[in-house]
């Protein structure tokens, strides 16, 4: 009889800092490649952007990771022979996947690293397996530097990875 493992449970972990936040997205780098999809979810400046930072500097990848405020997506080509970074910030793409596909990229998305800001609903058709990633500032606290992020991995892909060595 086939044995059926237990789903991973999601990771929960807390950052202080930005600069902890970037160092997240470093490790994170670390269990990524080519094909992967990274939902990223939170309010507005909750460290979505930041944490990306972090992915691009672990990947390795050209240029430096920014809110972009014209464009849509921004490739990142690695610097060495690992994937290219597509950085997508969905805000404003209204049709969803549809649009994805008519951004016109110029890079083969099974071959990138694709992290999406604000795609809830709108890339999840790209591919069965995606890691969510959801950003929380403590509720009511503006200034504060603390952030909750809670992993969670979806899919074949993710099902035999162990996010926990995330909090490490
Ligand atoms: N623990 C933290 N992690 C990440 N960012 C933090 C943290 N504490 C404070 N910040 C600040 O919060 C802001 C986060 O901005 P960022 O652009 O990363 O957010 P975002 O989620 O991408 O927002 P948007 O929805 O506008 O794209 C930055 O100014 C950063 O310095
Ligand atoms: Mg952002």
């Amino acid at each position: 009889m086939e044995e059926i493992a237990a789903p991973i449970p999601p990771a929960e972990l807390t950052v202080t800092s930005p600069e902890q936040m970037r160092q997240l997205g470093r490790r994170l780098a670390k269990l990524l490649r080519a094909g992967d999809l990274v939902l990223l979810s939170g309010e507005l400046g909750a460290g979505k952007t930041t944490l990306t930072r972090g992915l691009g500097e672990g990947l390795g990848v050209r240029g430096a990771v920014t809110s972009p405020t014209f464009v849509i997506a921004r490739v990142h080509p690695s610097l060495g022979d690992g994937p290219p970074l597509v950085h997508v910030d969905a805000y404003r793409l209204g049709g969803g996947l549809d649009e994805m596909e008519d951004l016109d990229l110029d890079v083969s998305l099974p071959e990138s690293v694709i992290v999406v800001e604000w795609g809830e609903g709108k890339v999840e058709e790209l591919t069965d397996d995606r890691l969510h990633v959801v950003i929380h500032r403590a509720v009511g606290d503006t200034t504060d530097e603390v952030r909750h992020v809670t992993l969670t991995g979806i899919g074949e892909r993710w099902a035999a990875v162990d996010l926990s060595v995330l909090s490490a």
